[in-house]
């Protein structure tokens, strides 16, 4: 955790079409304090920050310096929702909490179908819904504690997953609170005994 970060750094990550952008936006509009939605794919979209099209995969090629560059004040400041499927880009020290969002094969498919897909990015991100990628590499590039994997199949789901993170986000509050009061006491013990 960042030490003078007041509000925290969230990533929702899952596979395409797991429901990140859909949770992400219910958690900015209800969360108690501001949080800054930023869908990372619309960002490197739209400020440049790739090498080019993909032809084959129908995807940016992500320029991932120019893209932490961009993010690095945003991440300091802290405040922000990360939505992007995967995760491990972003430095330990940004981050305060990862939501690894998980959905039946079958629903993803469809859901990706719906989107208008090619067979083979749906047939690939099937699988790596199936394999546990995006958790697996949220688990490797994190402390296990900050990872939280959630089930997102249903209206229901979504609301109790939005519920839990805004829990989260108003104990983080109070566990920074009593930090900084701690933080003030010792500063304040260290100028006494001077
Ligand atoms: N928990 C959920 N229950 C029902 N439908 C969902 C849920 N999460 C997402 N969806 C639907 O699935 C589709 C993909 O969601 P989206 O948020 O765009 O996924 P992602 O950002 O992970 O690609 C959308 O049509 C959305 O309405």
């Amino acid at each position: 955790m960042a030490p003078n970060r007041t509000s925290p750094v969230i990533i929702i990550t899952g596979t395409p079409g797991t429901g990140k952008s859909t949770h992400a936006q219910l958690l900015a509009d209800e969360s108690p304090i501001p949080l800054k939605h930023i869908n990372v794919g619309k960002m490197v979209k739209e400020q440049g920050l790739h090498e080019g099209y993909d032809d084959e995969w129908q995807s940016f090629t992500v320029d991932e310096d120019k893209l932490l560059d961009e993010l690095e004040p945003l991440a300091a400041e802290g405040g922000m929702i990360l939505d992007w499927h995967t995760c491990e880009v972003f430095p330990e020290r940004w981050v305060d909490l990862v939501i690894v969002l998980r959905c039946n094969h079958t629903l993803l498919w469809e859901r990706l179908e719906e989107r208008g897909y090619p067979l083979k990015k749906i047939q690939e991100n099937n699988e790596a819904e199936i394999m546990n990628v995006v958790f697996d590499e949220a688990s490797e590039a994190y402390q296990p504690e900050i990872v939280v994997e959630l089930q997102s199949e249903s209206m229901e789901h979504l609301r109790g997953n939005v519920d839990r993170i805004v829990a989260w986000i108003n104990n983080w509050r109070e566990d920074q609170g009593q930090r900084d009061v701690r933080q003030r006491d010792n500063e304040e013990e260290q100028l006494k005994s001077r």
